[in-house]
């Protein structure tokens, strides 16, 4: 074969291939995704169109079906109606520039309904022939095509949005998870029909069960079913139960959770219900196992109870022993049954609640200080201070500082503030010893305090006010004193507004055994010795000594004794002279009792003496003891105290309701 022959075959294969190439290229146009229509400018007239093109103009038609050149040669504006001019326009600019787009135009459809439409015009030039290709798209289409983007946009970076939200959970729920195994507490939830949806490591090692034995089962079945006492806990009682049907929260710190093998133990517990969306799904159970706090709680009650008991017991020896100690002769340490002494006591009786000032005279050692704090003990300052000042024992110098206190600075040696015995008593009592030794010049500093409870610290300006009740004694005649103008007659009316007058023990022999056994007794106590009792014949000797005034000297001798004493025996070697001394003071001593000095009643009778006066008392009373003409107020001592005698004497006070 020549090359010319070789030539023309192929260039006759690539005709062939070219012509195979345009023809496909054709029916591809048909199948264009957009309606497009080849129309003839200067003509106005449809050339060609494609698939979507005919459907399009179909649907402007309203017919059902379009062959394949139905709508070739048609006029091209008449769909367009009255928007002519603006198609003129249109189509013009795409002559000119080779290509326009618009979206103001719209195809005007058979029943008169118009369908806005989004066009691209393109100019061709095929040799000679100008052509516009059209390419139209249903506005509402478009319009959609771009929600649809906008949508999947939405979508797809909502969906990054979730993956990422999701591995956010997923980092929450793994941290949730280790946070539940690593609490030290029980914890489990519960779903609306009371079943187990999960537990944690905790609550398993507690209760002895595997999480997967119990999620699905109904918890309160397992583990909460009884009470302590065996008895059924009904599910509908159970707080937890409550607590997801009505949303409450509930705290409970008296029940027990029973274990797999049968066990129980004490538990506290919250019980918090879990709401999705508001609606209540369950709830979920926080517990701890209390046995330990319950046993220390239990062991703390028995301690508590115990202690209550021996408080008790001790009250009640406390009681016994007060009543001991404050027999009838003993009266805030005042023993004595003499007349004197009664007439002191009936006198601290009558003074005590009142705020008088009280003024005791008397010899050394008679019980004037005694008298002071039984005054005090007796009045409602009981609960403030009884302040004593010994007035002989102050030096001159010193007494307004004493008194009323300074500042600092205010004398030589005044180094630091000091408050004096006035501000100390504030409330209470002051109770100015030896009153009678106060310097004159003094006493009507101490006056004024007296009327206007107001004074000034030694240095000071300010003035101060207190509530202080006085009560002074003295040793000295103070009228006496006042006469020879010693002391301030003002002064001595505003202190001896009820004066009390305390008797010198050789005025109260008939209180020598009496006080002989009181001092006996506080000696022993205080030389640690064995309680020794005094025999009838110390009794007498000691009534027989001619006592001067000072009961101190009493007390001494008897001191001595008890230090001397070995074994039980005391022996008083009181200097014989005294027996025989001749008693200086002029008013007759009080004789002793009907059994006299030399018949003293022992410990023994005295009881039984006591014993039958309780038992006449209850015959009298037909065995009441309390109340309007009781035992009590027929021996007019307190119930409490009568009570505890009737139970020390084994008295039945039932026997004597008939009598
Ligand atoms: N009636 C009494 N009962 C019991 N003890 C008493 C009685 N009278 C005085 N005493 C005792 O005598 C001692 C002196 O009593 P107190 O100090 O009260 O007397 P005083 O008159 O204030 O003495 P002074 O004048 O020396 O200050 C104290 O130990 C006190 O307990």
């Amino acid at each position: 074969m020549s090359d010319s022959q070789w030539l023309q075959i192929s260039h006759d294969k690539e005709n062939a291939l070219l012509s195979q190439n345009l023809t496909l290229g054709s029916q591809c146009f048909d199948y264009l995704p957009e309606a497009c229509f080849v129309v003839d400018p200067f003509n106005d007239v449809v050339v060609h169109s494609n698939a979507l093109g005919r459907d399009l103009w179909l649907r402007c038609k309203g017919g059902r079906e379009a062959s394949q050149n139905e709508c070739v040669d048609r006029v091209f504006s008449s769909w367009f109606g009255d928007q002519m001019p603006h198609l003129v326009l249109f189509t013009q600019q795409a002559l000119e520039q080779g290509e326009a787009w618009s979206d103001e135009l719209s195809l005007v459809c058979a029943d008169g309904e118009r369908l806005s439409i989004e066009m691209n015009i393109r100019r061709v030039e095929l040799g000679e022939n100008v052509l516009l290709i059209f390419l139209l798209r249903d506005a509402s289409t478009v319009h959609e095509r771009h929600n649809q983007s906008a949508l999947n946009r939405y979508h797809r970076g909502g969906l990054i949005q979730w993956r990422r939200m999701e591995q956010v959970f997923q980092d929450i729920e793994r941290e949730n998870q280790l946070i539940l195994n690593a609490a030290g507490e029980g914890i489990y939830g519960v779903d609306v029909e009371g079943k187990t949806t999960f537990m944690n490591p905790a609550a398993e090692k507690m209760l002895g069960y595997d999480a997967v034995e119990v999620v699905g089962q109904n918890m309160h079945a397992l583990i909460h079913h009884s009470h302590e006492n065996g008895h059924h806990f009904h599910e509908e009682a159970c707080p937890i139960f409550t607590s997801f049907r009505d949303g409450e929260i509930r705290n409970v710190d008296n029940e027990c959770f029973w274990r797999k093998d049968g066990s129980y133990f004490p538990v506290e517990y919250t019980s918090t219900p879990i709401r999705d969306n508001g609606q209540l799904v369950g709830a979920v159970v926080l517990f701890r196992d209390v046995s330990e706090r319950k046993e220390a709680e239990s062991n703390l009650k028995m301690a508590l109870e115990e202690v209550r008991k021996l408080k008790q017991q001790l009250e009640l020896e406390n009681a016994y022993l007060k009543e001991e100690l404050g027999e009838e002769y003993n009266y805030h340490e005042i023993v004595g049954k003499s007349e004197a002494v009664r007439n002191i006591i009936q006198k601290i009786e009558w003074v005590a609640p009142t705020d008088a000032n009280v003024l005791i005279c008397g010899e050394t050692g008679t019980g004037k200080e005694l008298i002071a704090r039984a005054i005090h003990q007796r009045s409602e300052r009981y609960n403030r201070p009884l302040i004593r000042v010994n007035c002989a024992a102050i030096p001159k110098e010193l007494f307004e500082s004493e008194f009323f206190g300074h500042i600092k600075g205010a004398f030589t040696g005044a180094l630091a503030h000091r408050v004096g015995r006035f501000e100390l008593a504030d409330g209470g009592t002051l109770f100015l010893d030896e009153v009678g030794e106060i310097p004159l010049d003094l006493q009507g500093k101490l006056l004024r305090v007296l009327q206007d409870q107001q004074f000034e610290r030694v240095g000071d300006v300010q003035t101060r006010r207190v509530n202080v009740r006085v009560i002074a004694a003295t040793n000295r005649n103070l009228a006496q004193a006042v006469e020879e103008k010693t002391f301030r007659e003002d002064l001595y009316f505003r202190l001896n507004v009820f004066p009390i007058e305390s008797a010198p023990l050789r005025k109260r022999i008939v209180d020598i055994p009496l006080l002989a056994s009181h001092f006996l007794k506080k000696a022993c106590q205080k030389f640690n010795k064995p309680q020794l009792r005094l025999s009838v014949a110390d009794t007498t000797a000691l009534c027989a000594y001619a006592w001067p005034g000072n009961i101190r000297e009493l007390e001494n001798v008897i001191e001595r004794q008890v230090i001397l004493c070995r074994g039980k025996r005391l022996h008083f070697d009181l200097p014989s002279e005294a027996f025989n001394q001749v008693k200086t003071d002029q008013t007759e001593p009080e004789p002793l009792n009907s059994a006299g000095a030399t018949e003293v009643l022992t410990e023994d009778d005295r009881r039984q003496g006591e014993r039958m006066n309780i038992v006449n008392a209850l015959k009298r009373s037909r065995g009441k003891v309390f109340g309007p003409q009781g035992a009590a107020e027929i021996l007019q001592v307190k119930p409490t105290t009568l009570a505890s005698r009737i139970k020390r004497y084994r008295i039945n006070p039932a026997e004597f309701k008939v009598a």
